[in-house]
């Protein structure tokens, strides 16, 4: 099997950069799928990854909004996660898990094992316990053609409250990027991008630009496309040329594209399966066109 990286860029540059975000928000559900309930969910999620199946390479469960359920919660991420492979997606499973090394192994065996029970091909982590929380993640990517998604620049409004302070005169998102250098080289893979990812959000192109200088072979994962306001220009801003088009990752969308306008008044799950691909297609043009415009490559 061809490592994750491998997998994620030859999907992209295939269908386009865009990931689609699973995240079933509380009170979000159609009723047409059985509402906010574990069923309502595994329903619903399944009818997503059939959306997005062929119209991306990848999709993202939120563990979040699944485990919000409990055991049941947890049973329909594992059906989400099980229908993604089975519809031929890449599956990044967004924990954002980080723990002592010893017990991150529960964790990273979870998520990235030959028998993960969330079977996925990457899960996000949170790097603020140190490189050693990091390692059994890396040990199940290597082993397995997983990848490992790190936190470096996130896109929520609080993200410069930590991330954004000096630390030794760089930015600590920069210092946390800096150390993960080794490992990024480490899981480099046969297209010479790294299965070690980091997210970026759209919200910050600047750092963006700033984190691709300072990790050239690391693909991003971009949230903050769409509902949280980045746009196709600020969610490429990391991507690095490649002949006459951008790549460097692939660049995420929940709401937008599983809530969007009319699909929650649909009458029927044909109208609200038309009224969501569309959605996708419109996102994932809209990212495409920026990738290969030269105006995106030169801003
Ligand atoms: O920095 C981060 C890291 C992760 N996320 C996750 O991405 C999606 C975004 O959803 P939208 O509906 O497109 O806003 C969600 O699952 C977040 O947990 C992020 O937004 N920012």
């Amino acid at each position: 099997m061809s490592d994750f990286a491998t997998r994620l860029i030859a999907g992209a540059r295939r269908l386009g950069p865009l990931c689609v975000g699973i995240d079933p928000h509380p009170g979000k559900i159609p009723d047409l799928f059985g509402g906010d309930t574990p069923d309502g969910l595994a329903a619903w999620g399944e009818a997503v990854v059939a959306a997005a199946a062929d119209r991306v390479t990848v999709v993202k469960p939120q563990v979040g909004l699944f485990e919000r359920h409990g055991p049941d919660g947890m049973r329909a991420l594992q059906r989400v996660c099980k229908a993604s492979k089975e519809a031929g997606l890449l599956v990044i499973t967004d924990a954002k898990r980080g723990d002592i090394g010893s017990t991150a192994k529960g964790y990273a065996l979870a998520y990235l094992s030959p028998t993960a029970p969330f079977p996925s091909d990457a899960v996000t982590v949170n790097p603020y316990m140190g490189l050693d929380t990091l390692e059994p993640f890396l040990e199940q990517a290597e082993a397995n053609g997983k990848g490992v998604v790190v936190l470096a620049r996130t896109s929520n409004p609080g993200s410069s409250d930590f991330q954004a302070r000096d630390l030794e005169g760089a930015p600590l998102y920069a210092r946390v990027v800096e150390a993960l250098a080794p490992a990024i080289e480490r899981l480099k893979g046969a297209e010479g991008w790294s299965s070690l990812m980091l997210v970026a959000g759209a919200t910050g192109p600047d750092e963006a630009r700033h984190l691709r200088q300072l990790a050239e072979n690391a693909l991003f994962l971009v949230p903050g496309y769409g509902a949280q306001g980045g746009g196709a220009a600020d969610a490429l801003a990391g991507f690095k040329r490649a002949g006459n088009r951008l790549e460097g990752g692939v660049v995420n969308a929940s709401r937008s594209v599983t809530f969007p306008d009319g699909a929650d008044s649909a009458a029927t799950r044909t109208e609200w399966t038309a009224i969501v691909e569309a959605a996708i297609d419109e996102a994932q043009a809209d990212l495409s066109k920026h990738a290969g415009s030269t105006s995106a490559i030169l801003a």
